[in-house]
C-alpha cells in the first residue's frame, strides 16, 4: 500500500504502551470460559470499570471445532447418500507461499474425509490451459468447489479465469455473480468468500453482537475488505470502510466497536487508535525479521497485538486467528455445496 497516510511498524513498542495508566492497572489471569479456551483478563480500569474480561479470539481452536463438525456432517452424508464431497485446487506456478497454503489446505480436506484433487500447472501457462482445467472441473460430478489459488502470475487475466469458474462450484466465493448477490440486500449469495465468512463467524461464536454497532474494515480488497464490509452491512452494522486514500484513518478507526483490518501492514494499527473494549478481527499475515526464530521471520498481524491487547475487549492473534478459519470456511463450503447439489440436508 504506496500511501503517506499509513504508517508501518515492523515491531510493537511493547516496553513502552501507549498509556501508562493500562500497564499500571493490567491484570492477568488465565481461566476457561465456557467456549473451552484459555483467556487472559486485562484489567484496564480507568476506561473500563466494569466486564472488563479480555478475550484472545482463539481462531485455531474454533477451527477446530467446525472440521469437527464438517467431519461428522462428510460421514453422515457418505454413510446416507454414498456421497464424498470433493474439491479441486487449481495452482500455477511455484510461489513458496502459495504452495504451503495449497497443502494447508489439502492436509484439511483429508482431516474431514473430503477428496481433494489438485492441478499443479507451470508458471509459464496459459491462460486456456487454465481455462481447459476450470472446464474440466465443472463438468465432473465428484468436484463439488472448485479454487483457483491467488495470485495468479500476471500474464494472466485474473477476472476471466474467476469468471470461468460455475458459479455453483465457486467455494471461494470470487465470482462477480457471487460477490454481487453479496451486495444487494435480498439476494444470496451461493458461497460467501472463506475470509471474511469466517471473521464473521468468529463474532458469532464469541458472542460478539453485531446489530447497530460501528464497524471499521481497513483495506477495500476484493477479497476480504469489500466482501468483509459487506457481510458486516448485512448483519446490521453501521460499516465504513477505511483505505490507502482515506485522509483521517485514526479518527474513523478510533469510533469502531469492531475492526476488521485487512491491509497487509505489518503492526499498522496502534493500541492509541483503538477505542477501549472494542473487538478486533486481524485478517494481515505479515512477515516480520526476526532473529530470534529458526526460519528467521515471524508472522504478525495488522495490528499492534502487544498494544491491542490493553485496550481491545478481544483481539484474533497472528498467527492462530482468523488464518485457520479461513481453511475451516473452505471445507464448509464445499460440504454446502455438495449438500446443495444432491438435495441433502
Ligand atoms: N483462491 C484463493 N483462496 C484463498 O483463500 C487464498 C488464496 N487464493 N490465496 C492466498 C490467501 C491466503 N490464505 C490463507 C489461508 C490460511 C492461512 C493459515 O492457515 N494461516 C495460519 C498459519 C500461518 C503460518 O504459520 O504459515 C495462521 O494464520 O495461523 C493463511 C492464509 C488463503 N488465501
Amino acid at each position: 500500500m504506496a500511501s503517506s497516510v499509513f504508517f508501518t511498524h515492523s515491531h510493537c513498542y511493547s516496553s513502552k504502551p501507549s498509556s501508562l495508566v493500562f500497564r499500571l492497572h493490567r491484570q492477568v489471569g488465565l481461566g476457561p470460559t465456557s467456549l473451552g479456551f484459555s483467556s487472559s483478563h486485562v484489567a484496564p480500569v480507568a476506561v473500563m470499570a466494569t466486564d472488563s474480561s479480555f478475550k484472545v479470539i482463539d481462531g485455531k481452536s474454533v477451527a477446530k471445532q467446525i472440521r469437527d463438525e464438517i467431519t461428522a456432517e462428510v460421514s453422515r452424508m457418505r454413510e446416507s447418500i454414498g456421497v464424498i464431497p470433493g474439491l479441486a485446487v487449481i495452482l500455477v506456478g511455484d510461489r513458496k507461499d502459495s504452495a504451503t497454503y495449497v497443502r494447508n489446505k489439502k492436509k484439511a480436506c483429508e482431516s474431514v474425509g473430503i477428496n481433494s484433487l489438485e492441478a499443479n500447472l507451470p508458471e509459464n501457462s496459459t491462460e486456456e490451459e487454465v481455462l481447459n482445467y476450470i472446464a474440466g472441473y465443472n463438468d465432473d460430478p465428484s468436484v463439488h468447489g472448485i479454487l483457483v489459488q491467488l495470485p495468479l502470475p500476471s500474464h494472466m487475466n485474473e477476472q476471466n479465469i474467476l469468471n470461468a469458474v460455475r458459479i455453483e462450484k465457486d467455494v471461494d466465493g470470487f465470482h462477480p455473480l457471487n460477490i454481487g448477490r453479496l451486495a444487494m440486500r435480498g439476494r444470496e449469495p451461493l458461497f460467501v468468500p472463506c475470509t471474511p465468512k469466517g471473521c464473521i463467524e468468529l463474532l458469532h461464536r464469541y458472542n460478539v453482537s453485531i446489530k447497530g454497532k460501528r464497524a471499521v474494515v481497513i483495506g477495500r480488497s476484493n477479497i476480504v475488505g469489500m466482501p468483509a464490509a459487506l457481510l458486516l452491512q448485512r448483519e446490521d452494522a453501521t460499516v465504513s470502510i477505511v483505505h490507502s486514500r482515506t485522509s483521517n484513518p485514526e479518527e474513523i478507526i478510533r469510533q469502531a466497536d469492531i475492526i476488521i483490518a485487512a491491509v497487509g501492514q505489518a503492526n499498522m494499527v496502534r493500541g492509541s487508535w483503538i477505542k477501549p473494549g472494542a473487538v478486533i478481527i486481524d485478517v494481515g499475515i505479515n512477515p516480520v525479521e526476526d532473529p530470534n526464530s529458526p526460519r528467521g521471520y515471524k508472522l504478525v498481524g495488522d495490528v499492534c497485538y502487544e498494544e491491542a491487547i490493553r485496550i481491545a475487549s478481544a483481539v484474533t492473534p497472528v498467527p492462530g486467528g482468523v488464518g485457520p478459519m479461513t481453511i475451516a470456511m473452505l471445507l464448509q463450503n464445499t460440504l454446502i455445496s455438495a449438500k446443495r447439489v444432491h438435495n441433502f440436508e
